[in-house]
């Protein structure tokens, strides 16, 4: 990152902190002492985690987090990042603006009031942004495709800061710190309602990064509640699960599947229930016109000028009862896109540089792990059409 020192200074001096450095250091004393009972311990299977040094039982508040500590949209506005926000005429969305504020704490280290925390941070990730294209090439064609756009989402926003920073000419950032940011955040921040502001875009503006708390890793048997509790002024979470002493202490990130978690967490879990294999609309559309399924191109219409293709097509199939004809139609036509799908992905398995496992990389034993379990579903599906 190129940025002149002084210039960051003089930024700097004009702007209020939510709380000084000595009140912070403190907290993060405070807060220590709030949350021993957790203790930070890797773990064989999941990496760096949370243990409990007591049992936890249901209804039990895991962590709570004093507010001082959360990294929300007010932190960023009153830092040196809100004053820059505030000049400018163009807008960040949260996520971003986040982006930069973490960029210029960590570079200021033990400066900064956030080193503590900063420093803790990964380095790099395993979410699919951050693989080598040859990496990439061993996926199947339906997650490859939902990455190009995903890596297409995340140049448009680092250009936006680009564009955004180019104004002050005061802070620069790469590609790869954006990145490293970017990630941070979209795989520890937690949900948190913020007001609105006039310097921030609205979309995805309810995140905060939580200190600490961020350490916990997902499990899908999980039950949660996280939530701020206005009494005493923290982030909690309550689980309803029960924990041994010395266990690993789970919470639960959301019923993802497994290209989901890969790409924003970069993780898959061999059984994970809320598995599901996308299917492409165009491909549907395709298979359909070929069977030349009647009123198609009206369907076809329908679907697209209500833009159901891009929000919510999987829901219209869910409960409603369809003609014995339609039925039939439906089946044929699963059959034959579940087959194709089966197809392609076999095809991906011969460009694997080794069949066995112990020679890939972890991030081709990934790949090859996710190709199997997507294997698997086509397969388990065609047997449930059968
Ligand atoms: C909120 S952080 C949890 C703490 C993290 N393990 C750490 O060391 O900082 C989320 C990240 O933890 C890892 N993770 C969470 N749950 C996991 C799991 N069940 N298996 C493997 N990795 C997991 C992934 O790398 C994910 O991006």
């Amino acid at each position: 990152m190129g940025r002149t020192l002084r210039n960051r200074k003089r930024i700097g001096k004009r702007v209020a902190h939510s709380a000084s450095s000595d009140e912070l250091i403190d907290l993060f004393k405070w807060l220590k002492m709030k949350v021993r009972k957790l203790r930070p311990t890797m773990f064989l299977d999941t990496g760096r985690g949370l243990m409990t040094k007591r049992p936890i039982y249901p209804g039990d508040v895991i962590i709570a987090i004093p507010k001082p500590f959360l990294i929300t949209m007010d932190t960023v506005l009153k830092s040196e990042v809100g004053f820059l926000l505030k000049r400018s005429h163009l807008k960040l969305n949260l996520q971003q603006a986040m982006t930069i504020f973490l960029i210029t704490e960590k570079e200021k280290q033990e400066e900064s009031v956030w080193w503590r925390y900063i420093k803790v941070l990964p380095e790099t990730f395993d979410t699919l942004a951050f693989w080598k294209s040859s990496d990439l090439c061993l996926l199947s064609k339906n997650v490859y495709k939902k990455t190009f756009a995903a890596l297409n989402d995340l140049q448009t926003f680092y250009d936006e800061i680009i564009l955004f920073l180019s104004s002050s000419k005061e802070v620069m950032i790469t590609f790869n710190e954006f990145r490293w940011a970017w990630y941070c955040i979209n795989s520890r921040s937690i949900y948190y309602d913020c007001d609105s502001s006039p310097y921030i875009t609205d979309t995805n503006k309810n995140i905060a990064l939580a200190p600490f708390l961020d350490l916990l890793n997902h499990s899908t048997t999980a039950e949660v509640e996280a939530a701020f509790n206005k009494n005493n002024n923290c982030f909690e979470i309550k689980t309803y699960n029960s924990f041994r002493k010395y266990d690993q202490v789970f919470i639960s990130y959301g019923a993802h599947s497994n290209t989901h978690l890969l790409m924003e967490y970069g993780f898959i879990l061999p059984d994970n229930p809320h598995d599901v294999y996308e299917l492409n609309y165009d491909e549907i559309v395709k298979v359909a016109q070929n069977l030349n399924l009647q009123y198609i191109d009206k369907k076809k219409r329908i679907i697209e000028e209500n833009e159901i293709n891009r929000k919510s097509w999987k829901l219209i199939f869910k409960d409603d009862t369809i003609s014995i004809t339609n039925q039939k139609a439906v089946k044929n036509m699963s059959q034959i896109i579940l087959q194709q799908e089966l197809l392609e992905i076999r095809s991906v398995f011969v460009k694997f540089p080794s069949k066995d496992k112990s020679r890939l990389t972890p991030h081709q034993n990934l790949a090859l792990d996710l190709l199997k379990i997507e294997e698997n579903i086509l397969q388990q599906s065609i047997k449930l059409l059968q």
